[in-house]
């Protein structure tokens, strides 16, 4: 199959062709309806928790079909739904070319204008993000909503103020001041749904513990418009926009809540 997308002959819905895992039966992303999440309460009683440092000078890159930051300090995550420690890889986001669309997971049917994903990989049972990446325990993913203010998200803005520097694709920079990725979580980290899934571009894995925070991160239209300003090639290329899978069937999984 040519290269996979988002357009209409090599978007989502062709990407069972080349990869059959799409027609699997714990495929991401998915349509988060709270009243049908089970609260559980041992989720909380091994709270989630972040541990995040900050990164030197991380990498920025556009690959063309999203922006990326590229990991290399020691960020771990363990607890919650987590069987060990879970090892932060890399972040990228998926987002609209209007606020109406965008997020991947939606909430009681809402899209939101975008959603950011931090990768992280079960580092104490895999020795790489390699190995990890097609084990059914091999990846844990944050899921966070973005909604628009009128104020920018400072954490990101320093990345969406240099968006311009990879605006085509294969571009990467380095970011000076050293960046602690921490500041991209919302407040609260302890109300959150978790389930099963998969990654939500090709391969498809289904290899994803997914945790999805209820508070979203708030951002500005500039920044939105900043992330649409992106190429999906060189000079005068297709923008990046529409990067988002709909939801799929929940099937028989069980969406957990780490809250009433
Ligand atoms: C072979 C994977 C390369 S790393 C990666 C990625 F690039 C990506 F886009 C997503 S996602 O499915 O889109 N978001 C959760 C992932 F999960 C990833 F792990
Ligand atoms: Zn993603």
């Amino acid at each position: 199959m040519a290269t996979w997308g988002y357009g209409n002959d090599n978007g989502p819905a062709t990407w069972v062709k080349s990869f059959p895992v799409a027609a699997g039966t714990r495929q991401s992303p998915i349509d988060i309806v709270p009243t049908a999440a089970k609260c559980d309460t041992k989720l909380t009683e091994n709270p989630l928790t972040v541990n995040y440092s900050p990164e030197p000078a991380m990498e920025l890159c556009n690959p063309g079909l999203s922006v990326k930051a590229n990991i290399k300090s020691k960020s771990v995550i363990k607890g919650g739904p987590l069987e060990g420690e879970y090892k932060l890889e890399q972040f990228h986001l998926h987002w609209g070319s209007a606020d109406k669309q965008g997020s991947e997971h939606t909430l009681n049917g809402k899209m939101f204008p975008a959603e950011l994903h931090l990768v992280h990989y079960n580092a104490t049972k895999y020795s790489s993000f390699g190995e990890a990446v097609d084990k059914p325990d091999g990846l844990a993913v944050f899921g966070i909503f973005l909604k628009i203010s009128d104020k920018p998200h400072q954490g990101l803005k320093s990345l969406t103020d240099v968006l311009s520097e990879v605006q085509y694709k294969d571009k990467s920079i380095n970011i000076k001041q050293e960046y602690n990725p921490v500041c991209l979580l919302p407040d609260n980290i302890n109300k959150y749904w978790t389930y099963l899934g998969s990654l939500t571009t090709p391969p498809l894995c289904e290899s994803v513990t997914w945790i999805v925070f209820e508070e979203p991160i708030e951002v500005s239209e500039d920044q939105m418009k900043a992330f649409r300003a992106l190429c999906c090639g060189e000079c005068g290329s297709a923008p990046i926009v529409d990067n988002y899978r709909p939801p799929l069937p929940l099937g028989n999984r069980q969406l957990r809540a780490s809250f009433q």
